[in-house]
């Protein structure tokens, strides 16, 4: 039999993640159909989608937490289950909401935790991990020894990204990585967080269901229903497609405004 991704030539040459022809089935049930974007390498790529569209499932094709079970997630040009898992990984970062720090590592040894399974010098570790604290806005002298219970939820999700960074992934992916912060600290993270992946030239793939927060960080929205990506288009075009889900998450906007306006 010929292997599906056989049967068609990417798209897009130069892709950092390719999905063609993509399904995935558990059981008898379909979860994803049709998968067919590339997401181009800088890019911040914001699946947006209700509750069970397939946002987290597409996610996890990429890191092969899941392989598909028709088509191909190509990463860097490569098939995932080509790589070498441990590979494939390291060169992709990903945050979650419950950060999965490890509660008895102080923050210095969370950040540094997979530079030190990649055999970096002590040295060498701690002086990037007082880089990064810097840089996702953390006082290193403040906040390396202690634990993430001594930390607010806003600062273990910045601890979340400094790790994610640790190694330099060229890709980074965060599933609803603030989506239980008040929405102050929310906004002022998903600002920053903007602002550093242009700066870092990362490419990121950040699922939400809060259309606000795609417009904050995404060069482009992609819309989930159904397990279909329905749009995939910049914020400016989504403002303007006819699209019916896209209309209907942009009239959670509209309503907003509107409740707005009559304060
Ligand atoms: N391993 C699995 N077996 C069966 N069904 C699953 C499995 N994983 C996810 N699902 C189902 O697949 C659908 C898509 O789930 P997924 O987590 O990708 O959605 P989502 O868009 O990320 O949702 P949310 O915003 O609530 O996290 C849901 O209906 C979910 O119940």
């Amino acid at each position: 039999m010929v292997p599906n991704d056989a049967k068609r030539e990417p798209t897009f040459a130069g892709a950092a993640v390719e999905f063609v022809d993509v399904g995935f089935m558990a059981g008898d049930r379909s979860l994803l159909s049709g998968l067919n974007f590339a997401i181009q390498s800088g890019e911040a790529l914001v699946l947006l989608g209700r509750s069970g569209s397939g946002k987290t499932t597409t996610m996890k094709l990429i890191n092969r937490l899941l392989t598909p079970t028709s088509g191909s997630v190509r990463v860097q040009g490569k098939i995932t289950t080509e790589w070498d898992v441990i590979q494939l990984r390291r060169q992709i970062g990903y945050v979650i909401q419950e950060t999965g720090l490890f509660p008895h590592f102080t923050i210095e040894r969370n950040v540094g935790l997979v530079p030190s399974l990649q055999n970096w010098q002590p040295k060498r570790i701690k002086a990037r991990v007082h880089e990064l604290l810097d840089l996702v806005g953390l006082e290193p002298a403040q906040f390396a020894d202690r634990y993430p219970n001594q930390l607010s939820g806003g600062q273990r999700q910045r601890v979340g990204v400094a790790r994610a960074l640790a190694a330099d992934p060229p890709i980074l992916l965060m599933d609803e990585p603030f989506g239980a912060l008040d929405p102050i600290t929310r906004l002022e993270l998903q600002q920053e967080f903007r602002r550093l992946q242009q700066e870092l030239g990362k490419t990121v793939v950040f699922v939400t269901h809060d259309i606000q927060e795609a417009f904050v960080l995404a060069s482009r929205i992609g819309l989930m229903q159904d397990g279909r990506l329905v749009v995939l288009e910049t914020p400016e075009e989504f403002l303007r497609s006819s699209e019916p889900e896209a209309q209907t998450f942009l009239k959670t906007l509209r309503t907003l405004d509107s409740v707005r306006s009559k304060e």
